[in-house]
């Protein structure tokens, strides 16, 4: 008789759910993580924190006021650290107390420490008293996350030199940073030190940016970012960071470099697999510490499971949640359905992005027809009472038969009503849909059906002319 029916070792996104969902089909279950990250790299370092710290920018500094009140105006004069850390801080410890709370009611035991693996069946757990407990279960879910990579010619001193965990805890807010990366972790922090005033630069190695979203929007996110001071560097790959008496220097391949007051690495993640043990279990990793699954999210070994960022793309707290039902619904013989491929991205940069379904050099590259519909928040009266005078929502429509085949939103609140495209796009709907439909007004989502009337409009054209 094992300890437990199912263990999760991490309590992120991915792990909360597995436990939760087993627990909900009356299984035993216990989670391991170590002491103060309850809730995962999503509570602690990553989503939550980096979320709050947008929220009390946008907030202190008046950015998205000043379309109505003017350039000059501020909230905070001298915006300090202690301004943002309260806030993230708020944030994190009530969401903390929300997960113990959740997984309490479940019943399900919280083991505090780090797992490794005895056997297939089994783990080590070290909670750091020099006395190792070893625990039991049926199925095991790895839900260990990642960290951020730390190459080794980059002299990291979590002071001036900082990954993206090391950000939320600056000493004091720089006058000049580079963001080494521009991915999306890179794209959101450069977004919120332009917008507290910091001078930044970004590098990157590639010659783009966000390359899996339509470029027309980030073609709006690089003019906005620029007018923010941002300056930046495509194609250029940094090869060493070093740290000098008054600032880092960044030393690209070019032979550029760049002096700043921080630099902040986030050129990619590290599964966290090597505390794991994983050979003890018959298991391995690759080279970025990622797991291989199955479709049921189970690794090579069948009582074993793995979700999350530890298995990879596309590594979101939204998705991972999802992976860890699944994977406990399938590990207690529980049917269920497979996620939707239907999956929003929201990207957190100021202005936001986000978008589901295709892009328009996905179905060009496809050789699909498409028509665009375009919504200007300026436009609409809910774009001019909120002062967003640069918001766009795009719909990209079949012509052949209405559907819609992707949608754009960048501006105010677009990771929000990106969900109703989602929504039509997942149950089938049409442009139709969206053009006799009535939407509340003043609103964003009437974004809807001005691009709606705009893409029907266009076809129609078309129709008249073609025959
Ligand atoms: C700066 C930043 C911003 C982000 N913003 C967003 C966003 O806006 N939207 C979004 O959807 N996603 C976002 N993400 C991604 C999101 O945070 C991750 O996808 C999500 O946290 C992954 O969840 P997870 O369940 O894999 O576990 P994680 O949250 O990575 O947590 C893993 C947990 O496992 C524990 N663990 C690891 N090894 C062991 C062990 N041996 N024993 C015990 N415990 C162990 C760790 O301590 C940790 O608590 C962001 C990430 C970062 C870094
Ligand atoms: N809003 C969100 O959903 C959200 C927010 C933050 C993070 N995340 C997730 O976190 C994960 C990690 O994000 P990330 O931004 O760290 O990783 P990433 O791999 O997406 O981006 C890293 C970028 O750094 C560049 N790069 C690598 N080495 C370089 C070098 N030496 N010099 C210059 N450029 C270099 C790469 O070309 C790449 O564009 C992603 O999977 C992302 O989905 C999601």
């Amino acid at each position: 008789m094992y300890d437990y029916d199912l263990l999760v070792l991490g309590s992120g996104p991915s792990g909360q759910k597995a436990a939760i969902a087993a627990a909900k089909l009356g299984k035993r279950v216990a989670i391991v993580d170590r002491r103060d990250m309850l809730g995962g790299v999503c509570i602690n370092t990553g989503t939550v924190p980096s979320k709050t710290l947008r929220e009390a920018v946008l907030y202190l500094t008046g950015l998205s006021q000043r379309d109505l009140y003017g350039s000059s105006y501020r909230v905070k004069e001298q915006i300090t650290v202690s301004d943002l850390a309260a806030r993230t801080q708020h944030v994190i410890t009530r969401q903390t107390d929300v997960i113990r709370n959740q997984l309490a009611r479940n019943h399900i035991a919280m083991l505090t420490g780090t797992g490794r693996f005895a056997d297939a069946h089994a783990i080590w757990l070290d909670g750091g008293t020099g006395h190792d407990t070893k625990v039991s279960a049926d199925k095991i879910v790895i839900a260990a996350g990642t960290r951020p990579a730390r190459p080794d010619s980059v002299d990291f001193d979590d002071r001036t030199i900082v990954d993206s965990d090391g950000v939320i805890n600056l000493e004091k807010v720089p006058r000049s940073m580079v963001v080494v990366g521009a991915g999306v972790i890179g794209m959101e922090y450069a977004s919120m030190f332009a917008a507290l005033g910091t001078k930044v630069t970004v590098v990157e190695r590639r010659e783009k940016m966000l390359e899996f979203c339509d470029e027309e929007i980030v073609e709006s996110l690089k003019y906005h970012l620029r007018d923010l001071s941002v300056t930046f560097r495509f194609g250029e790959e940094v090869a060493a960071v070093e740290r000098h008496q008054t600032a880092a220097l960044c030393i690209l391949k070019s032979g550029k470099k760049i002096a700043a007051d921080t630099v902040m690495y986030s050129a990619g993640r590290q599964g966290q697999t090597d505390d794991l043990a994983l050979e003890a279990a018959g298991l391995s990793a690759d080279k970025r510490g990622r797991i291989d699954v199955d479709t049921n999210y189970r690794t090579a070994v069948d009582n074993i499971y793995a979700v999350g960022d530890v298995i990879g793309f596309p590594a979101l707290a939204s998705t991972s949640m999802e992976q860890g039902r699944l994977a406990a619904q399938h590990a207690c013989g529980e049917p269920a359905r497979e996620m939707h491929e239907l999956q929003p991205i929201g990207i957190y940069t100021i202005p936001e992005i986000s978008f589901v379904g295709k892009t328009e050099d996905e179905l060009t590259d496809s050789a699909t027809p498409f028509e665009v519909g375009i919504a200007r928040y300026r436009e609409l009266a809910r774009g001019q009472i909120v002062g967003d005078s640069y918001g766009m929502l795009k719909l990209l429509v079949s012509p052949d038969d209405g559907r819609l085949l992707g949608v754009h939103v960048f501006g105010t609140a677009a990771t929000d009503i990106v969900h109703i495209g989602q929504a039509v796009m997942g149950c089938g709907g049409t442009v139709d849909y969206l053009v006799d439909t009535v939407f509340n007004y003043p609103t964003l989502s009437e974004a809807y059906k001005v691009a709606a009337l705009d893409a029907s409009n266009k076809i129609r054209n078309i129709t008249r002319i073609d025959g």
